[in-house]
């Protein structure tokens, strides 16, 4: 188990990662999202020993590492990855990946298993973006690291790539079975990948949860947001209810909310229609997606909410429309602000 206790790290007199705490199961993946700036990489850099941290201490297996008795990168046992690949261009893929192995067996076994078994002989230069980061990846396992950190490894590369790389590097993380912290930009993609998901804001930790629990009970209206497309409506909450003026469904409430609330309405908890006597708002953009259009309708009460249908509902900017609440799982509801 890896485990960081109130570690801090500060930048001169400004404090960049504050009292962080989290614990990562054996062969556990979290993947850490947040704005920019926001103190992931400095986080993946304390992990790994490159930088001085100010408080706090992180633990795995034998070893602890502090503020004042810090352990020398080298013997924390850490496989990094980066977006840049990090490879020696004069060195063919197997001299990469072997590259300080005393065990070249495993070399083979990891090649073999990311499908880059027929690239052994071949420069990195001659390399596409996603075989180069399958070689970066088969050199990490190969050298047995105790826990992997990820640096955005998928952010170089183009979106259909991505899609099915990040599935390779999910399943090849749990053959190896070691933790690992994956930062990346994406929120699909820390939703889709991650086994839990950590929300930093200002180097705070806003959240650290299962992706199901961080999407639909986020712990703050900054997660809600951060994690997929979030609208808010007034409702009132009684008796585990939310009424609201376009339905009333069940509710989750966040930190004890109760009475006057704010309803977190996701794209999908709605429907829409057009044609009826019962409109209740006005199509104001309209977002063609391919499977599927995302509308943002400016409601008659003052308030906007984004839908999502089927490419097969197609309707112009300026036409009215009824939206009605059609979930039946429990939505978020946050104290009224
Ligand atoms: N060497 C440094 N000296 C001083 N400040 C730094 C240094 N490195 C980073 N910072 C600052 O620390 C904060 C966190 O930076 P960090 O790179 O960890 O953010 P991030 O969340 O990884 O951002 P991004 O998503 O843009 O990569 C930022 O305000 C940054 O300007």
């Amino acid at each position: 188990m890896l485990k960081v206790s109130d570690l801090s790290v500060n930048y001169g007199a400004t404090r960049v990662v504050d009292k962080l705490n989290l614990a990562l199961g054996d062969d556990e993946i979290l993947m850490l999202v947040g704005p920019t700036g926001c103190g992931k990489t400095t986080i993946l850099q304390a992990l790994a020993g490159l930088i001085p941290v100010s408080e706090g201490s992180i633990q795995l297996g034998a070893w602890t590492s502090t503020a004042d008795k810090p352990l020398a990168p080298e013997k924390r046992n850490v496989g990094m990855v980066f977006q840049d690949f990090a490879l020696f261009p004069h060195l063919t893929v197997e001299q990469n990946v072997s590259f300080r192995l005393k065990n070249t067996s495993l070399a083979d076994h990891w090649l073999s298993l990311l499908g880059m078994d027929k690239f052994r002989d071949t420069k990195p230069a001659r390399l596409s973006g996603g075989q180069k980061q399958r070689v970066a990846l088969a050199r990490t396992l190969a050298h047995e690291p105790a826990f992997v950190l990820l640096d955005e490894p998928l952010s170089n590369l183009d979106a259909a790539l991505k899609d099915s790389l990040r599935w390779e590097i999910r399943s090849a993380l749990k053959t190896a079975g070691v933790p690992a912290i994956w930062v990346t930009h994406d929120q699909d993609e820390a939703l889709s990948v991650g086994d839990r998901v950590g929300v930093l804001k200002n180097g705070v930790l806003e959240q650290i949860d299962t992706p199901e629990a961080c999407f639909a009970e986020p712990a703050s209206r900054f997660v809600a947001r951060f994690l997929g497309e979030a609208s808010f409506m007034p409702g009132n909450l009684c008796d585990g209810m939310i009424t609201t003026e376009i339905g009333d469904v069940p509710a989750t409430p966040i930190n004890g909310a109760q009475g006057d609330v704010d309803v977190l309405i996701r794209p999908d908890d709605l429907s829409l229609s057009a044609n009826n006597s019962n409109t209740n708002g006005i199509i104001e953009w309209a977002r063609y997606e391919g499977g599927s259009r995302l509308y943002a309708v400016a409601m008659d009460n003052g308030h906007e909410l984004k839908i999502r249908v089927s490419h097969e509902t197609a309707f112009q900017p300026g036409t009215r429309v009824e939206m009605v609440l059609t979930t039946t799982h429990p939505l978020a509801a946050f104290n009224r602000e």
